[in-house]
Parts: C-alpha cells; structure tokens; sequence
C-alpha cells in the first residue's frame, strides 16, 4: 500500500510518497519526475551501510550515475563546516547544474542537504528520503532548510523545496526508542495545534506506534504530513499561520543551544518547550491546567522530558531573544487555546512571563 499527498505550491509542487517497501524502488521514482540522472546521495555512515545499498541498486537498475557523501553524524555537525565538506565533493566530481543530491537520513541530513541544495550553484534540485519518524512526519516536508550558528538553532538557512518526498516506514525498525519518542514529539505537536481529534486518537494508540506497528506508522506520517502540508500551501515562507508548526520551540530552540547541541535531542527540547508554552497559555486562561496536564501526560506515556534542564533565567532569554520569530525586539510565542487551537501572542515582558513559569 503506497500512500501519495501532494504539497501544493504551483511549479514547485512536489509529491510525498509513504509506503512500507518505498525504497526498492526509488530509482524508478525518480525517473518519473524527470530527477537528474547524475545525483549524490548525501548520508551518514549508520544510515549509508543500513539503506544505502538497497538506494544504490534501485539507482543503478534506474540507470542513474551517483557517487556517496556521507557526513558525521549528529546535530553537533549541523554547522557550516560540515555543510562546506559538501560543496568540496560536489566541486571535486564537477558536479554541474545538470545534478541533483538525495538526502538519505534524519532531520539533520535533510536540513544540510537541502541547503546546499538551495546554495550550490545557486540551486540544485534535491530529494528528501527521511529515515527517522522525526524527518518522516515533519523535517522532510515544506522547505526549511539549514544549518545552525553556535548561538543559536537553523540561524542560516533558506526556504527551498525538494523535488519529492520518499517515506518508507520500514526504516523505523532500526530506529532506537529514543529516537522514536523525539519523533512523537513532533507528532504530539501537531495534535495541538491542529486537531483535538487527532490528539485524542494519540492518546489510546501511542503504544502502536511506540512498537512501531506499519499500519499505525503509515497512518500518523500521512496525517502529520498532510496537516503539516495544509498550512505550507497557505504560507510557505512563515508570513502567518506557518507559524504554528514552531509550537513549543522558541523555548525548545533555547534549550537545545544552551545546552551544547546534541545533548537534548530536538523532539525532546520541543516536548519541553510544549509544556512550557501550555503553561503560559494555562497562566493567560488560554487553556485550563487540566488540558496542559493532559499534554504533559501523553509527552510522559511517550518517555519524553517535561522538566527543562537548568539554566539561568537571563541565558533563556537571551537565547529566546535570537528566536526568528523576533521582530523590532519583540517576540512572539505560539500559545494554545485549549487542545486543537494556537494563536500568536506577542510577549514584550520575556523575562517576567518566564519567571513565573521556570522558577519553583
Ligand atoms: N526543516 C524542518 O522543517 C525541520 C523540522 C523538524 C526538525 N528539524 C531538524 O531536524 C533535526 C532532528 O532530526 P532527527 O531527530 O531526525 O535527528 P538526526 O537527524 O540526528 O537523526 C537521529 C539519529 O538517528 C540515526 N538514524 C537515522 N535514521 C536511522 C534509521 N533508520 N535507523 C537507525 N538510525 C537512524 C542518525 O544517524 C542519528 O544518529 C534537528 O536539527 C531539527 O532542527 C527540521
Ligand atoms: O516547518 C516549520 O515551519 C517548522 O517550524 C517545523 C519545526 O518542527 C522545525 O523544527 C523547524 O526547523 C523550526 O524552524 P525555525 O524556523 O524555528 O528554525
Ligand atoms: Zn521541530
């Protein structure tokens, strides 16, 4: 069974394919859309030695012409360096505008591969074959592309599209619980902001996808990926309601940075940054106490963090400050009312909203 959304952008529209046998099949796939027959499939020595033998096969049956680059793993390597590591392959196999690069692994693949896609000889096309249920549900789709600076979390970066999506649900197999669980972050995210039915549906049927059961995988990447490609089709360059999707990550975003980058996955910054934003609601009457309680319940079945780590109220403001959704000084937070709903609240008083809620 092969699933198909579409994420509607006009001439840069682009399919998202998600199934349970996707990538025998890549090849083939890539052809239809007319992808250059000359690409780099961009990875990491884990996920290559895991997935990319089987991409190798279906590209050379395709009759594709490839070469591998495979980058150090982890978010710590999220940075110019390494994204600079690319463009020297690339130059040195004279790689022209007649190619293009896959991105074979996680979120911190996707994110660097499409941006060297956006900059290499001022665009490339790229695919995104995401590996992990983080990419699968959420960084593969809609075009963020970056890297990040020491002070701050995708400080550089560009909206760029990929050319198609290819999600197969069977990669997660391999997948440490960890990583499943800051996946269901994003996941959880998305039954906030959008739907109360689908939070709901979360809440009886998360052990599914914490056994990482296909048919419960297919399902929740396909609703993740809709709702997520619902609101790029109405503002792809985070004008407005784009917005939303950075629920819980101005002060997940903080998190990350100050506390080096890799020491708190992604998904795990957001689950804390999630409860942070219900409480600030909560304090607004946005939302009752009994609705923060129910998303700190279903971020806790999901072995997530709740509590944020420690760090001095004056170093989360200064971070929160380099949020992009600054703008003359001013920050504005996404904010839930009840569970199903956000709205954009613009908080001038950072430090005193955030003592209340981050001293005991
Ligand atoms: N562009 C966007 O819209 C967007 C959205 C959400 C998150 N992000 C970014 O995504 C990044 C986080 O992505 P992530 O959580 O996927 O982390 P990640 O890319 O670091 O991957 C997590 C780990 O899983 C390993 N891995 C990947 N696939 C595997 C597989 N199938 N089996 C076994 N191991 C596998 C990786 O090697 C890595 O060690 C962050 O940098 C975040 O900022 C971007
Ligand atoms: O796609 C979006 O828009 C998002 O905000 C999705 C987030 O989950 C993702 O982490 C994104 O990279 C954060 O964007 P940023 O603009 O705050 O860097
Ligand atoms: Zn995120």
């Amino acid at each position: 069974m092969v699933e198909k959304i579409t994420v509607p952008l006009g001439s840069r529209s682009y399919p998202i394919i998600i199934g349970a046998d996707v990538l025998p099949s890549i090849g083939e796939r890539l052809l239809e859309i007319e992808f250059p027959r000359r690409v780099a499939v961009v990875s990491t020595a884990v996920v290559a030695k895991l997935y990319g033998g089987i991409i190798g096969k279906s590209l050379q049956r395709a009759g594709f012409e490839f070469i591998e680059i495979n980058l150090p793993d982890g978010e710590e390597h999220k940075n110019l360096q390494t994204l600079e590591s690319i463009y020297d392959e690339l130059i040195k196999n004279n790689f022209d505008r007649g190619t293009g690069l896959i991105a074979l692994g996680g979120g911190v693949i996707g994110d660097m591969v499409g941006f060297a896609a956006a900059t290499f000889l001022r665009g490339i096309p790229f695919a995104q074959v995401p590996t992990t249920l983080l990419a699968q549900v959420d960084s593969s789709v809609g075009g963020k592309t970056a890297v990040n600076h020491p002070l701050g979390k995708n400080l550089i970066g560009a909206f760029y599209q990929p050319e198609i999506v290819l999600i197969d649900v069977a990669t997660l197999s391999s997948l440490e619980p960890r990583e499943v669980s800051a996946g269901m972050a994003e996941v959880v995210k998305y039954g906030v902001i959008k739907d109360k039915t689908f939070f709901s549906w979360l809440e009886k049927e998360y052990k599914a996808l914490q056994n990482r059961d296909t048919l419960a995988l297919i399902e929740v990447v396909k609703k993740s990926c809709q709702i997520k490609a619902d609101i790029v089709e109405v503002d792809e360059k985070e004008g407005s309601i784009r917005a939303f999707l950075n629920y819980g990550h101005t002060f997940g975003h903080a998190v990350e940075a100050l506390s080096g980058y890799g020491q708190w996955k992604h998904g795990e910054a957001v689950s804390v940054g999630m409860v942070v934003a219900a409480k600030i609601a909560a304090e607004r009457g946005l939302c009752s106490v009994e609705d923060v309680q129910r998303i700190i319940d279903l971020l806790l079945k999901l072995d997530l963090p709740v509590e944020p780590p420690k760090h001095s109220l004056q170093d989360y403001v200064t971070a929160m400050q380099r949020d992009k959704k600054v703008k003359q000084g001013t920050l504005t937070m996404v904010l839930n009312e009840g569970i199903g709903k956000v709205q954009l609240t613009k908080i001038p008083d950072i430090e005193s909203v955030f003592s209340t809620i981050l001293t005991p």
